[in-house]
């Protein structure tokens, strides 16, 4: 099952305790013996989450996702079902399962426009991840078409009861309106940098929602099937699925395209990568061998600078770029022709010390659909 995705990260053990804790304070009575006897006996409750469930009732002691791993333990038809069945009789929390399912296509086959819908009817509840949820899927053309200003209304809707939309809006609106003027580094291919792109704020807000996705970079070794370390990028990185795809990433892709002279919607997920000393992006191009939709332009965003080594270089045109967190580097990868532009190989040379982390917006000659990047990949 997916990451969770709450307003609040609560521990599933912190709200366990705030349960038992609650319950025990009701069946205080004057008998010391008794009281440990039923103290003892709702330890053993707790660590029985059906029986729980069964004696108490799920309201405002266990979470949706508590109560289902407790309904698993008969199986995981039973899950399933108890999901769709809460889902039906109008449960957030189980429709917004329900509408992650369908968008992965867990428990069933993938189905963009019914999560959307779940979604959609969740978010009518009131239920904030719900609402912040619906927002991203109307930025990202989740089983709807894009409508940026809905999406925005709806953060604003959720902001005054949601501290998390109202940081959204805040470094969302922290990052400039109009792409500051580009140096041009070279004009054929072309490629220039970008002073303040983004703001400071929205550069350690991509950070922060990266880190915990960062993953090492393998590839699957054919002749052994193992897991080996990646023969170009030894650096960790993620990309933000289009459901994970907030008002603030939506904002740093808006202005990735301005700065590429692009549309949005051509742009697959904002990948971040995170290299520490010793990681690097040994010589590649951006262009993917046998794609008809080919990455016509690489938007590289810096998000932090303090570090030693870790230029990006392009060693067929002798240019090498240093830059500081906000600042972006653009560059078209094909020839008019469409075809892989061998001038534009370029590395992320070693860093020497500190951590280098860079957010890229590969971008397609034509509409990308963000879900067609994950079943392609
Ligand atoms: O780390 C760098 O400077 C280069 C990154 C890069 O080439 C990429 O993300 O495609
Ligand atoms: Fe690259």
């Amino acid at each position: 099952m997916r990451r969770r995705r709450r307003e609040q990260t609560s521990s599933s053990s912190v709200s366990f305790v705030r349960a038992r804790h609650r319950a025990t304070r009701s069946i205080w009575g004057p008998h010391v013996a008794e009281i440990s006897r039923r103290a003892g006996k709702m330890v053993a409750i707790c660590r029985d989450p059906l029986a729980f469930v069964q004696l108490y009732g799920r309201r405002d002691a266990m979470t949706f996702e508590q109560e289902v791993q407790a309904v698993a333990r008969q199986g995981h038809d039973a899950a399933v079902a108890f999901v769709h069945q809460r889902a039906a009789e109008g449960d957030a929390d189980a429709m917004m399962m329900l509408a992650q399912w369908r968008c992965w296509g867990h428990f069933g086959s993938q189905d963009l426009a019914e999560a959307y819908r779940l979604t959609e009817a969740a978010a009518a509840t009131g239920h904030l991840p719900a609402m912040l949820t619906r927002a991203s899927m109307l930025l990202t053309r989740t089983g709807t078409s894009r409508d940026a200003d809905a999406a925005r209304a709806i953060v604003e809707a959720a902001a005054p009861r949601s501290p998390l939309a109202a940081q959204h809006l805040a470094i969302a609106d922290s990052i400039p309106r109009e792409a500051p003027q580009p140096e041009i580094l070279s004009d054929d291919p072309y490629i220039a940098r970008i002073p303040g792109l983004i703001s400071r704020d929205a550069c350690a807000f991509v950070m922060a929602r990266a880190m915990p996705m960062l993953q090492p970079s393998f590839v699957i070794d054919p002749a052994n099937g193992q897991r080996v370390p990646h023969p170009i990028r030894t650096s960790a990185g993620a990309a933000f699925p289009p459901t994970d795809e907030d008002l603030v990433l939506h904002t740093v892709n808006c202005r990735a395209a301005t700065a590429s002279n692009t549309d949005v919607g051509r742009g697959e997920p904002l990948h971040v990568l995170r290299y520490t000393p010793g990681q690097e992006y040994r010589p590649h191009l951006d262009a993917l061998p046998g794609v008809e939709n080919q990455r016509s332009h690489t938007v590289l965003i810096y998000l932090n600078d303090g570090y030693g080594g870790g230029e990006t270089e392009f060693p067929e045109l002798g240019i090498t770029v240093r830059a500081q967190a906000g600042d972006a580097l653009v560059f078209r990868n094909t020839t008019d022709a469409g075809r892989a532009d061998a001038r534009t190989e370029h590395a992320g040379l070693p860093v020497t010390s500190g951590e280098k982390w860079l957010a890229t917006r590969w971008i397609r000659q034509a509409e990308f659909h963000p879900w067609k990047a994950e079943t392609e990949r």
